[in-house]
């Protein structure tokens, strides 16, 4: 059974046509770009490597990758967000191979093949988020480095994530996140642990609403990324 929930990806289908629209409500995903760009780049030095980018959705992060010199893949199981990544290719000039398949379904073609893999904003939207996890770790070669990145479960997340952004700043649509499938940081370093890849960094990435802006640091209490390498 495929290890999706068909409500999640229309809902992002819906929306797919505004996702290069810095003003529209990715607005979040726009802000938090550069600063996840610069941390992945740093960390594998992305010129010439070969990275697939799961759960890509309209290609904010892909072509950001592209931009610095990988060769991406993008997957994701959302037409509609695929087709508009596919459109801004032609704006931008950038090459990003997306393809819409089943991470589960790529690691059984392609195992080992990436340098590196990316999967940003998308485990909390899964039935299944440790069957991706898995799936990230089979296709990143012995070595290579797997990103996550979700939303902590916890009274603080829930009035963060959900009550501030999608009720009171009303920065995302409502219902844009289901609290039940936030996930603890401690429950990814299991799964990544359980799949071969060592959890080597965790960061939080915050939001100011008086600055109204993002950064990177300790806080891990609302949204974080993981940084994984797959055992030798
Ligand atoms: C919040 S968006 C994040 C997009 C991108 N990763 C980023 O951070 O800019 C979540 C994406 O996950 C995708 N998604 C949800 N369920 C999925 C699944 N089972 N397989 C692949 N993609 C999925 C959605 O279609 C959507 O494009």
């Amino acid at each position: 059974m495929l290890n999706a929930d068909p409500a999640e990806l229309e809902k992002f289908g819906d929306l797919a046509h505004r996702w290069w629209d810095p003003n529209s409500e990715f607005k979040p995903l726009h802000e938090i770009n550069p600063l996840r760009l610069d941390w992945i780049d740093r960390h594998v030095g992305l010129a010439g490597k070969n990275v697939l980018d799961v759960g890509c959705g309209g290609g904010l992060l892909s072509e950001g990758m592209a931009t610095r010199g990988a060769n991406v893949t993008g997957i994701d199981l959302s037409e509609k967000p695929l087709g508009v990544a596919r459109l801004h290719l032609l704006e931008s000039g950038q090459k990003v191979d997306y393809r819409k398949i089943a991470v589960e379904q790529l690691a059984e073609e392609m195992p080992g093949a990436f340098d590196a893999v990316t999967c940003l904003e998308m485990l909390e939207h899964v039935p299944n988020p440790s069957s991706v996890v898995a799936a990230c770790a089979r296709l990143v070669k012995p070595g290579g480095q797997v990103f996550f990145s979700t939303l902590n479960r916890n009274p603080k997340s829930y009035l963060f994530a959900v009550i501030g952004a999608e009720y009171v700043l009303q920065m995302l649509p409502k219902g844009t996140h289901d609290y039940a499938k936030f996930i603890k940081p401690s429950e990814l370093a299991r799964w990544s642990k359980l799949a071969g890849l060592e959890p080597d960094e965790l960061i939080g990435m915050s939001y100011n609403p008086l600055s109204k802006q993002y950064s990177l640091g300790r806080d891990t209490s609302v949204n974080y990324l993981l940084r994984t390498t797959r055992h030798a």
